[in-house]
């Protein structure tokens, strides 16, 4: 059998897309140039060290989540790494198309701040904003979690519709600052977050970095502004936790999180509590149910079944004990964008000014579901006769790593406050979707992604 030289595994990349040195070139290198390399060290290492004790507003400018792929278990490490990436803005340019791309174009349209517009929900609900004339500018940072091509190609598509999106982090508050001295914004439709249950155990500092610290950072910055916008966030089903109660109601219990996601948004649904009653800020969240679509995320089951079916490659479908079935409350995202521009459409403005309370504000939280759960593997059956290729299954244990095992949403509030209804059975739906999945990584093989 061929053995591994330890030369060769020094040469495997130790972080995807970062090469080390190969030790041989490098021991030379610094024998013959020992005085150039010191130089180049220093230098280096002073600019790490000015980078890193930069304020930590302009210090995690584009924060990002790593990749599903690496890992990073600590806090520390995590913020650390994000805080050597930075991104630039400002100037008469970029002043000219943030106020362009946030220019009302219908009578009583809005003005709204999408952050994490260039993630799936995110690049919706811009595009149907500014599709009835709203004035709509994107927030996103960008980050690695996922494929960032893919969010390049969702910012094109914004830009096609005369969305801009500026580049930043939620993180950033004389970037928020900047933005809100610039445009008044009348709403926020707070998307940004670190998404995904099952990636928390992996890197749990991003979803602090990103669903608290940086959501308070953002209230922060609307609380002080003049006027106030009222907010509309994406909380998640996953809440629910460990509830067995179904269909899932509002007024059911949310403290049993499952996994470090949920327990996130679950704060973040007593910040905007905490906020609402302290500043008056008008808040709205959402607890989206498994959105899925064309131009979704690909970290998603439904997303990386169809890469792996097309592929020939196995799919792991998780099973509960006893064979119990595993289902999800599927939902479309032009349901879940119907129910973002109603939530948006009937928020009442927030009450504060000058960073005071003046008046009790409006504070909401709505399922948006589909009202009709679907075991996995009928997913996975679904994309068998819509691919046209059998799916190497296998099954598997429900991991313990913050899957639950069944969401089901009852929609009645937000039926009877803003008329949601979804129309889109997964059939239907997960038929666009691999419409669109074909068409943008082409055929089978070059679906290679
Ligand atoms: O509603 C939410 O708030 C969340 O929805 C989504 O989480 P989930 O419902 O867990 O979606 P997703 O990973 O697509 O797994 C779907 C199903 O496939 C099963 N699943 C998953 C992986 C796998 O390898 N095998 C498998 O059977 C798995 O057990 C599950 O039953 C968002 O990712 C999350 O960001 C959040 O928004």
């Amino acid at each position: 059998m061929k053995q591994m030289s330890s030369s060769h595994m020094d040469n495997i990349p130790s972080t995807p897309g970062k090469f080390k040195m190969e030790k041989s070139s490098y021991i030379q290198r610094c024998r013959h140039s020992s005085s150039v390399a010191k130089l180049t060290f220093f230098v280096f290492l002073g600019l790490i060290l000015v980078l890193f004790f930069k304020s930590p507003s302009t210090s995690s400018l584009s924060s990002s989540s790593s990749s599903p792929y690496s890992s990073s278990s600590s806090i520390s490490s995590d913020l650390s790494r994000r805080s050597l990436k930075t991104s630039s803005w400002g100037g008469l340019a970029w002043e000219k198309r943030v106020r362009s791309s946030a220019r009302i174009r219908s009578r009583n349209g809005f003005s709204v701040l999408v952050t994490g517009a260039a993630g799936f929900v995110g690049t919706h609900a811009s595009v149907a904003l500014k599709r009835r004339g709203d004035g709509v500018l994107g927030l996103d940072n960008f980050n690695d979690y996922y494929d960032p091509a893919l969010k390049r190609a969702r910012q094109s598509l914004l830009e096609r519709s005369g969305i801009y999106i500026v580049e930043g982090d939620i993180n950033d508050a004389p970037l928020l600052k900047k933005l809100f001295e610039l445009i008044p914004f009348t709403h926020v439709m707070h998307l940004a977050a670190q998404a995904g249950v099952r990636y928390a155990m992996e890197n749990p500092g991003s979803y602090v970095h990103s669903n608290i610290a940086g959501f308070v950072n953002l209230l922060e910055v609307c609380k002080s502004a003049n006027p106030q916008p009222a907010i509309v966030w994406a909380s998640s089903s996953s809440v629910y936790g460990l509830n067995t109660k179904v269909p899932f109601s509002e007024k059911d219990r949310t403290d049993q999180p499952a996994s470090l996601y949920a327990a996130t948004k679950k704060a973040g649904e007593e910040i905007a509590h905490t906020y609402n009653h302290i500043y008056g800020l008008s808040l709205t969240g959402l607890r989206f149910f498994t959105v899925y679509g064309p131009w979704g995320r690909p970290d998603m089951a439904y997303f990386f079944f169809t890469r792996n079916i097309l592929k020939g490659k196995s799919i792991p479908i998780f099973e509960a004990a006893n064979h119990g079935t595993v289902a999800r409350d599927f939902t479309y995202i032009d349901d879940i964008v119907k129910g973002c521009l109603g939530a948006l459409d009937t928020a009442e403005k927030s009450t504060g000014s000058g960073g005071k309370k003046r008046a009790p504000a409006q504070l909401r939280v709505f399922n948006l579901g589909n009202t009709s759960p679907v075991p996995v593997s009928d997913l996975v059956s679904i994309l068998e006769r819509l691919l046209k290729v059998k799916a190497k299954r296998l099954v598997m244990k429900l991991p313990r790593n913050g899957d639950v095992q069944f969401t089901h949403a009852n929609i009645s509030s937000a039926r009877r406050e803003f008329g949601y209804k979804p129309t889109t059975d997964l059939q239907t739906g997960l038929k666009k979707f691999v419409r669109w999945y074909v068409s943008y990584y082409g055929s089978v093989k070059k679906s290679d992604q």
